[in-house]
């Protein structure tokens, strides 16, 4: 029997930098993870396409993925619902692929209920005010929709402890190799009495 991928969760305040991070994993040339690409009614930002960097919904729409249970979890931050399709990210772990999930802490919560086995890194930014330029620098926010997501940041930063690793996001390499060291680990530590091994055991 095939062994089922691992789900892998990266949550962490809004701007800490979780899209720059999965860019640049996905883009080194042994990552091997599927992208599970997120639904929102967010509208889209400049450059960003449909199936690409989300698949954007009308209100209606996603409130009918949720009603009928379509959605791993779903969040409305800051005006807007968030939500993982759940067929996408059963089928793909079934297949024995590993799943990468870039969602906020709300969603993150959820997910951890429904998947306990899952990997929960938290991207922890190296301060406060560092967090707030990033955001700025950015350039895709009104100045109160940073307000808000500053002041959501803070309550988000305060749940770090609930996961199994935070990881400072001080630069883009050094944040990538950090998550790319404790998902080779991770398989290593839950493969270490794997089917394989049990069944070899079993037959001698
Ligand atoms: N290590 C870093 N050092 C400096 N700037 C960074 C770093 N990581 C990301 N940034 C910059 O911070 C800004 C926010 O990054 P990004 O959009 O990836 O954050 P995010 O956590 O995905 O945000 P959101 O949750 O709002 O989607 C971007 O302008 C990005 O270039
Ligand atoms: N709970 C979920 N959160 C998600 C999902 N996809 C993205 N996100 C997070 O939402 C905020 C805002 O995103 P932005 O693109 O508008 O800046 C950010 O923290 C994302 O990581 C999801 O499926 N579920």
């Amino acid at each position: 029997m095939r062994e089922k991928g691992l789900l892998i969760v990266l949550s962490g305040p809004s701007g800490v930098g979780k899209g720059t991070v999965r860019k640049e994993i996905f883009a080194r040339p042994h990552t091997a993870f599927e992208y599970s690409i997120s639904m929102t009614t967010r509208k889209p930002r400049e450059g960003e396409v449909n199936g690409v960097d989300y698949f954007f919904k009308t209100r209606e729409e996603f409130e009918g993925l949720i009603k009928q249970d379509k959605l791993l979890e779903y969040a409305e931050f800051v005006g807007n619902y968030y939500g993982t399709p759940v067929d996408y990210v059963r089928e793909t772990l079934e297949a024995g692929k590993d799943v990468f999930l870039e969602i906020e802490v709300q969603g993150a919560r959820q997910v951890r209920e429904k998947f306990p086995e899952g990997l929960f890194i938290f991207l922890a930014p190296p301060s406060l005010s560092e967090l707030q330029s990033r955001i700025v620098t950015r350039g895709t926010e009104t100045a109160e929709v940073i307000q808000r997501r500053m002041t959501a940041a803070k309550e988000e930063i305060e749940m770090m402890d609930l996961y199994d690793y935070v990881v400072e996001n001080d630069t883009v390499a050094a944040a990538c190799d950090r998550i790319g060291a404790i998902v080779i680990a991770e398989h290593c530590r839950r493969e270490r009495v794997s089917a394989r091994y049990k069944k070899m055991l079993e037959e001698n």
